[in-house]
């Protein structure tokens, strides 16, 4: 692929700097094409859909310039489509989306002959000769909302039959849906295929956790707090996702991949945030060459700081095997070789049918050297990022218990976004990553050399599960997991605080 043919996409990396002025002014218009394969699916009805509504609905998406297609095998009419979508969405539709509505198009072909991508195309072009867009000053986004073995031959057929010319200030990018592969191998095997097709600048690896609120707010709290400095490096971290429900109905599609690369690999992973060190700028790559750096030095992850279980009653799903060997819950403890980082542990925890649901990122500070008020049992600091539900940040700390005693109790600082940002509504993950794609800003997706990191990190451990080296233990559903992960957490080094209740603020 010529290098110069790209020259949009070159522009768009010196506007990709998110704070930068030049972001906030250079226009990005033109006809907008946003065209989403597997449009008879469930992440399109449950997610993709529902955010391009919401991005029309807040006036990212300007009804003189988007046009919606949808594409799947299924045989169904464009109103077909939109009343699926519309049943999903709200009931109470406004005015102004209507207008959305008469502006989706489904287009029915197979993922691996041209066909229905020249069809395709035909449409897409149709509707950019309508609003007189040039040749080549259109933009094309092409969702892939497809299970991961058919992205090599839709990005062969896009790329022979839908590609927009780029000469004129038009663009053709693809968004690509975990799971990016299965291991190592089979991840750069994936990588190579895409790769030869389309450059690294048109190539966003969705993973929704980087579109959450506090995930994105990592950096700041980070960087823009010079309290926070010197205190990062310590005692333990602990990455956190449960969920209170099982498989629910897609067992089989777990089956295959199991809570490790369903969420560990991917998801927890990006908390990397967590570990990086500071970028040199706010630029895509400058943030992403950091991730990458800290997920290369993570060493081998040893056995006995693995803890898997599987719930009670997972193998009733007749999609799933009944002598499945995959994990619903895992906790993993990762060690940092670096300055920063030597010696803590970075304990990632995942599982389905758990107590609750809740995800988090949780930093335990150990205790006070030489306590004169004997407050440990109290509980150790923590300062705690959660982002589901109900997004909050908050730091447990000491204080003197109010009144004429000298005691101390364990209380907190809290910044509960509910209460402190009230009236504001938290976009969905979805809605601003899409925002993202068409901006071209890609420093919440993910590269492809931080994908082999990430893969090298837990391919060994998966082949040993894969191979049957390693079992689950089995947890009740409705249980905080197998008792022996807590232990792993104790060993690891942290204290579980007892008898503290968090009280949710009230105005
Ligand atoms: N659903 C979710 O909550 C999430 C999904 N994802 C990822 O998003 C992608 C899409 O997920 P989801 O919508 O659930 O998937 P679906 O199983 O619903 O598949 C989407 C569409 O792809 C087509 N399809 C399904 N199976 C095959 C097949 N074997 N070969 C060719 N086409 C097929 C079907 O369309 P048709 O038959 O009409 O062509 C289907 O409607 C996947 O990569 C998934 O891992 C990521 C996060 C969450
Ligand atoms: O990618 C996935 O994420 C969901 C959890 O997403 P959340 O935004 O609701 O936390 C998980 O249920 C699913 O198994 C997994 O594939």
């Amino acid at each position: 692929m010529g290098s110069g043919q790209w020259k949009v996409e070159k522009r768009s990396s010196f506007r990709s700097d998110s704070f930068s002025k030049e972001y906030e002014t250079v226009p990005e218009t033109g006809c907008l094409s946003i065209i989403v394969l597997g449009a008879s699916g469930d992440l399109a009805k449950k997610k993709t859909f529902p955010a391009l509504y919401n991005l029309y609905r807040r006036g990212f998406l300007q009804s003189n310039e988007v046009y919606i297609f949808g594409y799947a095998r299924t045989k169904i009419s464009d109103d077909d489509l939109r009343n699926r979508i519309r049943g999903d969405i709200l009931a109470k539709m406004l005015q102004s989306t209507l207008k959305m509505y008469q502006q989706i198009k489904y287009v029915s072909g197979s993922y691996d002959t041209e066909d229905g991508f020249r069809l395709l195309d035909k449409e897409i072009s149709e509707h950019e000769v309508s609003k007189n867009s040039a040749e080549g000053s259109s933009r094309r986004l092409f969702y892939l909302a497809l299970p991961p073995s058919v992205y090599p031959p839709v990005c062969r057929m896009i790329r022979k039959c839908c590609m927009n010319r780029a000469d004129l200030g038009g663009w053709t990018r693809i968004v690509i849906e975990k799971p990016f592969g299965k291991d190592l191998e089979s991840a750069e095997k994936l990588s190579a295929q895409i790769g030869e097709l389309f450059e690294e600048p048109q190539l966003y690896r969705i993973d929704h956790y980087l579109g959450k609120e506090l995930v994105q707010n990592l950096l700041v709290l980070r960087f823009a707090n010079r309290f926070f400095l010197p205190l990062w490096n310590r005692d333990n971290i602990q990455i956190v996702f449960r969920e209170d429900f099982g498989t629910e109905g897609r067992g089989g599609y777990f089956d295959e991949y199991g809570i490790i690369r369903d969420i560990i690999q991917n998801h927890l992973l990006q908390l990397c945030l967590v570990a990086m060190e500071k970028p040199v700028s706010l630029k895509p790559e400058h943030i992403r060459d950091e991730k990458v750096k800290v997920l290369q030095s993570v060493l081998p992850i040893k056995d006995e700081e693995v803890v898997l279980g599987q719930y009670e009653g997972y193998r009733d799903d007749p999609t799933v095997p009944d002598h499945s060997n995959t994990p619903t819950f895992a906790t993993v403890v990762l060690r940092i070789h670096n300055e920063r980082w030597e010696g803590v542990p970075f304990i990632l925890k995942a599982g389905k049918a758990l107590n609750s649901r809740k995800a988090e990122i949780r930093v335990q500070f150990k205790d006070v050297p030489g306590d004169i008020f004997k407050c440990q049992k109290q509980g150790r600091n923590e300062f705690v990022i959660r982002l589901q539900p109900s997004e909050a940040m908050y730091m447990k700390l000491t204080v003197k218990q109010p009144g004429l005693e000298m005691s101390t109790v364990q209380s907190e600082l809290d910044l509960s976004y509910k209460q402190r940002y009230q009236g504001v509504a938290i976009p969905e993950a979805y809605e601003r990553l899409i925002l993202d794609t068409i901006r071209g800003d890609q420093q919440h997706f993910v590269r492809r050399d931080e994908l082999k990191a990430a893969w090298e990190i837990f391919t060994p451990l998966l082949h040993r599960i894969d191979d049957g080296e390693m079992k689950p233990l089995q947890y009740q559903p409705g249980s905080r997991g197998p008792v022996e992960a807590d232990e792993l957490l104790a060993k690891a080094g942290y204290v579980q605080t007892h008898g503290y209740i968090w009280i949710p603020p009230t105005l």
